[in-house]
């Protein structure tokens, strides 16, 4: 696990390390311009090869542009880094910002005993490198003016930009884009993975990231305490062990609530990942329609079939009384026989109950449904997961996609405290809240799994989880993240265009082999 920080947590674990524990600033500035220098000069050499030839040598030419805040302080130290290990350094500060940094003057007047000069206008040369180092967290507003116009131009040149920290123009907050931004090649960040640089469009701007540890201690995290924060491989771990002496009861029984008379594929795809994750048993209950269809895709699984709303209720009735937990909604329509289900779950079952697709889609419908069972939610006794995308929880909240993409954590989070629920908000990046001051972020996936069928596997694997003894929350953090993972194992295997949603089960068992 591993925390993501806003600017304005960075911020303060900067203060807390500077002034509380009492690091010194320029001990840190010195390790993030050292951490930068590395970088470039492991993917630069000082001497241009495959220039020999003409007889002269050819020097790798770096331009640093600045501002006159901490940004720029760690900009200055990589020029005079770059300068004494005889790369052609030239640095351009921007200057407009009113007041320099306290750092930002120490080094300036190194710069001034070393008789390196800083240009006030932009430089004409071509360059390799161009390192940004106009802002970084303490960007707090619309670009504009000079500082705009020097980053339209960085973008139109054709050297490879290394941002320091975040590139300038990224709200490391949001990741909103604010009004322009760098768009960098590499970007070395300092301390913690800022958050806007995770999600869009921020993180497009980034290129490469590198996280690099500069001295921030553990304890001025620990005071912090960012909101948000990701799954990396390690936290396979909170995966459950098989029991050796388990059968298939003990690993849990899932009822998977889905199809309709025109729709099949979703029950196979969410009763099938349900299994792959390591359910014992996995029920469908699907339209009659659906039978054969089920059955030839996945053998495996038990099914009761509806054919109109009075069997339809009973078949919802044998779930409850039959699962430990029941996903509802993928493919299920939003006619009369899925409502009536729906309403036989939420207001009779004693579990864990997951609702995706239609069932969020006749929730928003039927806003009445969720307040039942919501004081057995409250007790801890029972819980309910819901996996709206962003246009579903649109529908949920009255939001419009706009305000809910400005803001996915805070949304998410909101809608979790007010229902008492666990809320993942599918987005390029999902959010997992059950209301909590900590909110997960996945950080694994990609684009390719922009691909029908892809939820019906992601509510199918946190059933899975889910009944296998994991928490509701924790089975949707792990089943968000490991779905996540099972798309960028697809995209190796096929690339992303070709990611299918069934692609994505055949990726999870390897995924989960060595942790359970
Ligand atoms: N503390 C340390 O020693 C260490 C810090 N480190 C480094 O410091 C960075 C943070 O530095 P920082 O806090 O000085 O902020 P920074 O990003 O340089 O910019 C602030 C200046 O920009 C201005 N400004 C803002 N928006 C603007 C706009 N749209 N248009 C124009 N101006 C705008 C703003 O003006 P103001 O809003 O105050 O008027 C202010 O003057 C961090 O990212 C990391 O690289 C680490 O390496 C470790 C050691
Ligand atoms: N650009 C993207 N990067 C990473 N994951 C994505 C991206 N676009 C979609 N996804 C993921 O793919 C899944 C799509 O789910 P959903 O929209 O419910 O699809 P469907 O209803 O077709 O099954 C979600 O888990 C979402 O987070
Ligand atoms: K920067």
């Amino acid at each position: 696990m591993r925390f993501l920080a806003t600017g304005e947590e960075m911020q303060k674990i900067d203060q807390i390390s500077i002034e509380q524990i009492g690091i010194p600033g320029l001990v840190l500035m010195e390790r993030a311009a050292l951490a930068v220098t590395e970088e470039i000069e492991k993917r630069f050499s000082r001497i241009k090869t495959g220039e020999h030839d003409t007889g002269r040598t050819a020097y790798t030419r770096i331009l640093v542009v600045t501002e006159r805040g901490n940004n720029g302080g760690d900009g200055l130290a990589v020029a005079r880094m770059l300068a004494e290990k005889g790369y052609l350094v030239d640095v351009y500060c921007i200057g407009q910002v009113s007041r320099a940094t306290e750092s930002y003057k120490v080094q300036e007047s190194i710069f001034g005993q070393l008789g390196i000069k800083i240009t006030e206008d932009f430089p004409n040369g071509e360059y390799d490198v161009i390192v940004d180092a106009i802002f970084g967290v303490g960007l707090k507003r619309d670009i504009e003016g000079i500082h705009k116009e020097v980053i339209d131009h960085i973008n139109d040149m054709p050297a490879y930009v290394v941002a320091v920290d975040i590139p300038s123009g990224i709200s490391a907050t949001t990741g909103r884009v604010m009004n322009v931004a760098v768009k960098a090649d590499l970007t070395v960040t300092m301390g913690l993975m800022k958050v806007g640089m995770t999600v869009y469009p921020g993180h497009g701007y980034c290129g490469e990231i590198l996280v690099k540890d500069i001295g921030f201690p553990d304890k001025a995290v620990d005071m912090v305490m960012p909101e948000i924060f990701t799954y990396d491989e390690g936290d396979l771990n909170r995966l459950n062990k098989r029991r050796p002496d388990g059968n298939k009861g003990t690993f849990g029984k899932v009822a998977v609530i889905a199809g309709s008379q025109e729709i099949s594929g979703a029950a196979c795809l969410a009763a099938s990942a349900a299994y792959r994750v390591g359910s014992g048993m996995v029920k469908v209950y699907t339209h009659k329609d659906n039978r054969v269809i089920v059955g030839g895709y996945l053998p495996e699984a038990l099914m009761m079939t509806y054919q109109d709303e009075k069997t339809a209720v009973i078949c919802a009735e044998n779930a409850c009384a039959w699962a430990d937990v029941i996903l509802i909604g993928p493919g299920i329509g939003t006619g009369k026989e899925a409502e009536c289900m729906l309403k036989t779950v939420l207001e009779n079952f004693k579990g864990t109950i997951v609702v995706d697709a239609d069932g969020l889609n006749l929730l928003s419908a039927h806003k009445e449904l969720l307040a039942s069972g919501e004081i057995s939610r409250q007790t801890g006794n029972i819980a309910l997961v819901i996996t709206p995308h962003v246009k579903e929880m649109s529908r949920l909240t009255g939001k419009t996609v706009a305000e809910l993409k400005e803001a996915p954590v805070r949304e998410c989070r909101t809608f979790a405290e007010a229902e008492t629920l666990v809320c993942v908000l599918k987005d390029a990046r999902t959010c997992v809240s059950d209301g909590g001051v900590h909110t997960y972020m996945n950080t694994s996936g990609n684009d390719g799994m922009a691909t029908a069928g892809s939820g019906d596997v992601l509510a199918g694997m946190i059933a899975g989880l889910s009944a296998g003894g994991i928490s509701p929350t924790e089975a949707a953090r792990l089943g968000v993240y490991i779905h996540g993972l099972a798309g960028d194992r697809a995209k190796k295997r096929y690339g992303k265009a070709a990611i299918t949603a069934g692609s994505l089960i055949d990726e999870i068992g390897p995924i989960m082999s060595s942790y359970v």
